[in-house]
């Protein structure tokens, strides 16, 4: 382990040491490649106090703005080495890791702009009956200290999510990244310091998910939780937040509807890229197809003929489309799951195959919703496929889902498209794509167990300030 580096927590502006440190493993290699700082409840106390302390010295949303643009174009310049972060820690293929932090400085970019665009607005108090001579307006204000916690799936563009729009409002951020991918995030400390951003307005603790959680909810002066991740780990937030402001991004799994008139190709072409992306591991990946059964054995045949080709090993390879699962137990899970579903009754159209943390993209036909692949989320490269034959019942199958994030629909009919965007119990319908589309500015979050609250910096900013009444009695 000579030349592993090691993290500290960033406090305050300052590298700190602590007593434990944990290991961040190459995820296809499986050798120790960092090390992180283990943070104790002590360090918790003392990022939120200094971040509230940062709160004293307001910046200007010009300032937030300079702070922010300098930070993206410090990510850009730096787009190799956090791209090569991103495969070792994560796992995923350097072309779709040099994508991810593309991705994360436009979202500072997006956050950026949003800095100088955050508005009140006139309230029309004197149309009360009494209230005739005053005027009144809005203010939005920053919340605050706000507590951030990530995934390990998109562990830079989820974290630029949370910290730019925070930022860009005026607030603190105390950032806990997922445990196993923490190195991109702590390699923020340099991009802000970089940038100007004072000291305790970013402060990033790594270490035990569920003790820094609890330590963060027992600190009263954390005013709100962003949260980005399972759904179990969402409900304990919620629960224990309190009154305090909280936005879940959950899980899902996703359905994409491709309809009789769609072009199958596309269909094909676009389930298969947006179905095995980071090996499924992204929240609105497709995982459940519903095909009209016109079309059925065709649209089957093309998605076959594009995942049979796809390449997966080696994701530091320019070639490599898929690479490793998180961990091993992952790629296990997965795996038993789709055996599961092969002795009740689904088919393996492609793949079903599993080397150490590498899953095979798989394509499931005949499958059902009793079937774990249909009614949980997979979190893992398998799409399954089910026939219909009446949109009415297509709705009905998509909706029948404890979860609703995004869906997709493949239809050239306009009423069709409208009918399903009126009835698609989801935060996003994408028509003529796959459920997985994401661009960053856009408002991203879901309904049901899906989460609560919007992404997407102009719609975080919303989130991440308050609302303030100003009332003037001019009389
Ligand atoms: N909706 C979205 O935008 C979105 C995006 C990406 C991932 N996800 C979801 O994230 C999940 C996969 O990510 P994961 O495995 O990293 O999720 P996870 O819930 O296991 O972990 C997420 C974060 O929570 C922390 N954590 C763990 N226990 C905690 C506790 N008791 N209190 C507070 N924090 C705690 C972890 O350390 C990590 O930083 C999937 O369900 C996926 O759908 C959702
Ligand atoms: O995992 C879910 C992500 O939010 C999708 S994306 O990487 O932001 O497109």
């Amino acid at each position: 382990m000579g030349n592993v580096k090691t993290y500290g927590l960033w406090i305050n502006g300052v590298w700190r040491e602590t007593e434990n440190t944990a290991n961040i493993y190459d995820k296809y290699t499986q050798e120790v490649y960092a090390q992180i700082a283990v943070a104790e409840k002590q360090h918790v106390d003392e990022a939120v106090a200094g971040a509230k302390e940062a709160l004293k010295m307001p910046l200007s949303p010009y300032e937030r703005y300079t702070i922010l643009s300098k930070a993206a174009l410090a990510l850009k310049e730096r787009k190799d080495e956090f791209s090569y972060v991103l495969v070792k820690e994560v796992g995923k293929p350097i072309r779709e890791a040099r994508t991810e932090v593309e991705r994360a400085a436009q979202t500072l970019e997006i956050s950026a702009e949003e800095a100088k665009r955050i508005h009140g607005e006139g309230v029309p108090v004197e149309a009360a009956p009494g209230s005739e001579n005053r005027l009144a307006f809005t203010l939005r204000v920053p919340v605050g200290v706000i507590a951030a916690i990530t995934p390990f799936n998109v562990p830079l563009n989820l974290v630029c999510h949370k910290v730019g729009p925070a930022l860009a409002a005026g607030n603190s951020v105390v950032l806990k990244p997922a445990e196993v991918t923490s190195v991109c995030a702590l390699m923020l400390a340099e991009i802000f310091t970089e940038a100007g951003l004072p000291a305790g307005r970013l402060q990033i603790i790594t270490g035990n998910g569920s003790k820094i959680g609890d330590w963060l909810l027992e600190n009263e002066d954390v005013r709100m939780f962003t949260f980005t991740g399972s759904e179990r780990v969402g409900k304990l937030i919620r629960q224990k937040a309190g009154i305090r402001k909280v936005a879940l991004e959950l899980g899902n799994n996703s359905a994409t509807i491709v309809h009789k008139d769609a072009d199958i190709k596309q269909a094909a072409t676009l389930v298969c890229q947006k179905g095995f992306n980071n090996a499924g591991q992204v929240c609105i990946s497709v995982q459940r197809v519903y095909v009209h059964e016109s079309i059925s054995e065709e649209f089957i045949e093309k998605l076959k003929e594009k995942t049979e080709v796809l390449r997966m090993g080696n994701p530091l390879l320019e070639t490599t489309d898929i690479g490793p699962m998180i961990s091993l137990r992952e790629a296990e899970r997965v795996e038993s799951w789709v055996n599961e579903a092969v002795e009740q009754g689904a088919e393996i159209v492609v793949g079903g195959k599993r080397n150490g943390a590498c899953y095979a993209p798989t394509v499931l036909k005949n499958v059902n919703n009793d079937m774990k692949v249909c009614h949980q989320e997979v979190f893992g490269p398998v799409v399954g496929i089910e026939t219909y034959s009446s949109f009415d019942e297509v709705i009905a199958k998509v909706n029948d889902s404890d979860y609703g994030l995004q869906a997709g629909l493949f239809t050239k009919d306009l009423n069709l498209a409208m009918k399903a965007a009126k009835e698609i119990e989801v935060g996003g319908l994408i028509i003529n794509d796959a459920s997985a589309y994401r661009v960053d500015q856009m408002p991203y979050g879901g309904i049901k167990n899906s989460g609560t609250g919007k992404e997407g910096p102009a719609y975080a900013i919303e989130e991440m300030t308050e609302e303030r009444i100003i009332v003037m009695n001019l009389s």
